[in-house]
């Protein structure tokens, strides 16, 4: 038997536009809503055409999703509190000290009482007091409870993605583009943590800037608002993502003592061959980026007091490796994703290392949890938690095996010191999976999106032994190798 601590944490999770919605009444628009409904984006199959409102029903059947994770013997969740949803009207005229320095960063705003009331007024409360009815259901059943405030939607009024890419982000609510979104999400952050913060045992600033920015201002043709290829934009993006941690951080810390972390997509970079070991480097070096502001206040070249010294804890989203190679073009050296590993395998494949891939085309990389985690101890020894893991298998053909091979890895990990509190399934239920739609299945239990029902699958059990026994019982250790197709 393989066994993790007793107070290790075991859980699910919930994104407003991926779960809550699907039953009438319970729609919000954000930028991702206005994009997945974008008629030019579903002719050109950039999106799926499958449509948020038609979802799991999270938001009225958070009941049942609780008792099922109760059921599967989950002890934690963490769940995303929709900015778009609390704030569907402009925030801009609320009144806060905002400091910025001479190189016009935002480097202190202070949400005082004034403007608690301010935002109170002009906030959805009934989203509000609905909010705090899922958070409460959850804790009465024991469950510890991390709130995220951002999970990719925003407000339209802050971000309008078609307008971005049809006139460019100077003459378009440009999103995070605009030094005002730091800002109106720091006034979020404050209202949430002053109206909901009694609930929270733990809290997150954001989920994965990396992957806003990249699949943003990059990877065009992923299907993520606003499209828009320019690296200028990328890089302001990113630098007002990481603003807005630190600013988020403060605000919450003003109302809640609880511990603030930041959730980020860790891929396992390795080298194709000898001499690509630049290309690993440069990969890794955005990823750090994120953690080395808040953690040591570096941020492109400079060392920022404003940023430093807000982070508590890493939330690591691990799925699988990316193989890189360095590329020539123009004289440039860049990083080549090589096909055939990691995130680049035909859907229900078999990687060229022999792995299994997912329906998403995702290679079976278990070992890429621990390189990922040691690698991050060593750099920053600061509690960890596996924030996302899990697999598109509709017909649950490897999740098992997913799972307690991810398991071994991380417990190898813990055996060499490394301090990781939790681990948390991606995901308890089938969901909307952005633009690819409600075809990749990740959920432990399947819904039926016509009757909104919800049947476990052989998983799920498989989950639930290993969460009530918070252990790897020996029945399941044929599991702990890396599956690999013979
Ligand atoms: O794709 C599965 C999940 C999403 O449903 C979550 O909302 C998101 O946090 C999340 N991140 C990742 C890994 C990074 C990634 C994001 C988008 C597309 C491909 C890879 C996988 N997932």
């Amino acid at each position: 038997m393989i066994k993790f601590p007793s107070d290790f944490r075991f859980g699910f999770s919930t994104v407003g536009t991926q779960h809550e919605m699907g039953t009438p009444g319970s729609e919000f628009v954000s930028d991702w809503y206005v994009w997945l409904h974008d008629p030019e984006n579903i002719a050109s199959g950039l999106v799926s055409g499958d449509l948020p409102e038609h979802g799991p029903g999270y938001w009225d059947l958070y009941k049942q999703d609780h008792s099922i994770a109760r059921d599967l013997g989950l002890d934690a969740a963490w769940i995303t509190i929709e900015w778009a949803r609390v704030f569907p009207k402009p925030t801009f005229d609320v009144k806060v000290k905002v400091d910025e320095d001479d190189g016009g960063n935002v480097v202190d705003v202070e949400v005082n009482e004034s403007a608690l009331e301010e935002l109170r007024r002009l906030a959805d409360l009934n989203a509000v007091n609905h909010y705090r009815g899922i958070l409460s259901d959850w804790k009465e059943r024991g469950g510890l409870l991390v709130i995220n405030l951002y999970h990719w939607a925003m407000p339209t009024w802050l971000h309008d993605p078609i307008a971005v890419r049809k006139n460019g982000p100077d003459r378009a609510p440009s999103g995070w583009l605009d030094k005002r979104s730091v800002i109106e999400f720091t006034k979020f952050a404050a209202f949430i943590a002053h109206e909901l913060g009694d609930l929270a045992d733990m809290w997150y600033t954001m989920n994965e800037p990396g992957v806003v920015i990249t699949e943003g201002y990059l990877y065009v043709k992923s299907g993520f608002p606003p499209g828009y290829l320019d690296l200028n934009s990328l890089a302001t993006a990113g630098k007002h993502l990481i603003e807005a941690h630190a600013r988020a951080y403060d605000a919450i810390k003003a109302y809640s003592r609880k511990p603030v972390g930041l959730v980020y997509s860790f891929a396992d970079y390795q080298p194709l061959r000898q001499g690509d070991e630049e290309a690993v480097k440069e990969a890794k070096g955005l990823d750090y980026s994120f953690f080395d502001a808040p953690i040591k206040g570096e941020l492109m070249g400079v060392t920022r007091d404003d940023l430093k010294g807000r982070l508590d804890w890493i939330g690591v989203n691990y799925y699988t490796r990316a193989v890189l190679r360095r590329r020539q073009d123009a004289g440039r050296a860049s990083v080549a994703v090589v096909d055939g590993f990691g995130y680049s395998c035909e859907p229900g494949g078999v990687s060229n290392d022999r792995r299994p891939c997912s329906d998403f085309g995702w290679e079976i990389y278990p070992e890429g949890v621990y390189n990922v985690l040691m690698d991050l101890w060593r750099r920053y020894r600061m509690p960890m938690y596996i924030t996302e893991n899990g697999i598109a298998d509709e017909h649950d053909k490897w999740r098992s095996w997913f799972i307690v091979s991810h398991l071994y890895q991380i417990h190898r990990a813990m055996e060499e010191g490394v301090d990781v509190r939790g681990y948390f399934h991606w995901n308890l239920i089938d969901n909307l999976e952005w633009a690819a739609g409600y075809r990749m299945r990740f959920g432990l239990v399947y819904v039926d999106y016509a009757t909104k029902r919800r049947y476990f699958r052989p998983s799920a059990l498989v989950m639930r032994e290993v969460a009530k026994q918070k252990a790897i019982p020996d029945y399941l250790e044929h599991y702990i190798k890396p599956p690999r197709i013979e």
